[in-house]
């Protein structure tokens, strides 16, 4: 008989545009982001199983832990709490995108989780009620459920659609090193402390005209990150990959959320390979990536009994 099982992809992320406030008191960053979602996925298949675990597989899955304090065993938790099940399940995660790279990998496997669980039990939850889940997870994990082009405000999880048109190209440099998100914020705040400008819709107006006209190259001029500076601090050798990209002739370069991966954005398909083409030749990168955004959010890819 062929064994029960549900799978779920979910995209990885790049941010547009990231612009960071003074720490709050809870120890978070008030943002205003612009995330797209790009075909570098994550998939998440689940089984009956009768407790809860999770293992990993693809590039860098020995970086991922397989405790409870895995996004996705604490993803697969909360369902069954919410739903008041006491199901198991066993998660097993084919890793696409880089660990600890700035592109939201534990984030799309926690949504994609929330998604499979939600599948394989039978619990009906709505996207409201996953969309909260979601949010107690991790900034980012709202996101990786909704997909496509999305302002992020709050801590990230607070989104609004964005209205993009056509299809954009890029390619990206992976580091096997990591950065934590963590660091990066704190390297923040020793370089800003409270004068942090706080950020204001108006600044990503280029930004999202870019968007409405599917216009590459004004938005390769309007790519923005105020993590920039801190993640070079902590990882001085990431100027390498942003030169070969412009050097490349890149529209704009930035570095993905809090890094160590760097997005080059590309004129066309076959500019994306050059400039992954680029990295390479430089030895500028460990692991080199292309992908296309928007894309959508988590879904189930296939549902078997
Ligand atoms: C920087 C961004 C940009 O999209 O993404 P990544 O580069 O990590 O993918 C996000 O803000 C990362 O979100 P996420 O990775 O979900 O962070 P969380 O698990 O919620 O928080 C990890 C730590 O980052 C810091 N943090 C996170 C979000 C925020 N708005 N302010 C913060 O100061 C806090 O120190 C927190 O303890
Ligand atoms: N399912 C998961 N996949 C990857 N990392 C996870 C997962 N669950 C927890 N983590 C932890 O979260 C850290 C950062 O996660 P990740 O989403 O890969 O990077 P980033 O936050 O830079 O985008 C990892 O170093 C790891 O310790």
């Amino acid at each position: 008989m062929p064994e029960r099982l549900v799978r779920v992809r979910a995209p990885g992320k790049v941010n547009l545009s990231l612009r960071v406030g003074p720490v709050q008191d809870d120890g978070y960053h008030p943002l205003i982001t612009v995330f797209q979602a790009v075909s570098v996925h994550e998939e998440v298949v689940a089984r009956p199983a009768d407790e809860i675990v999770v293992t990993a597989s693809g590039p860098q899955a020995e970086l991922v832990p397989t405790d409870s304090s895995n996004l996705a065993v604490r993803a697969a938790r909360l369902v069954a709490e919410r739903a008041g099940v006491d199901d198991g399940v066993h998660l097993e995660l084919v890793k696409g995108v880089p660990v600890a790279g700035g592109m939201a990998g534990g984030s799309a496997d926690a949504a994609a989780a929330l998604v499979a669980c939600d599948a394989l039990w039978g619990t009906g939850l709505s996207r409201d009620d996953l969309h909260e889940l979601a949010a107690a997870l991790g900034s980012d994990v709202p996101f990786a459920l909704l997909g496509h082009t999305a302002v992020g405000q709050g801590r990230g999880h607070l989104l609004t659609p964005a209205l993009a048109r056509g299809e954009f190209h890029w390619a990206f440099a992976v580091q096997d090193r990591g950065l934590s998100t963590a660091a990066v914020y704190a390297a923040y705040d020793d370089l800003h402390g409270d004068t942090a400008p706080h950020p204001t819709e108006r600044d990503d107006v280029p930004l999202m005209q870019a968007l409405l006209a599917g216009d590459a190259v004004a938005l390769g001029k309007a790519l923005h990150n105020d993590l920039q500076t801190a993640a070079l601090e902590l990882d001085p050798a990431l100027a390498e990959p942003l030169a070969v990209a412009q050097d490349a002739g890149a529209l704009g370069v930035v570095v993905s959320g809090s890094g160590p991966t760097v997005a080059a954005l590309a004129r066309s398909r076959q500019h994306a390979t050059a400039l992954a083409a680029a990295f390479t030749a430089a030895g500028v990168a460990d692991r080199v990536l292309t992908a296309t955004g928007p894309v959508a959010g988590a879904r189930v890819v296939q549902h078997g009994d």
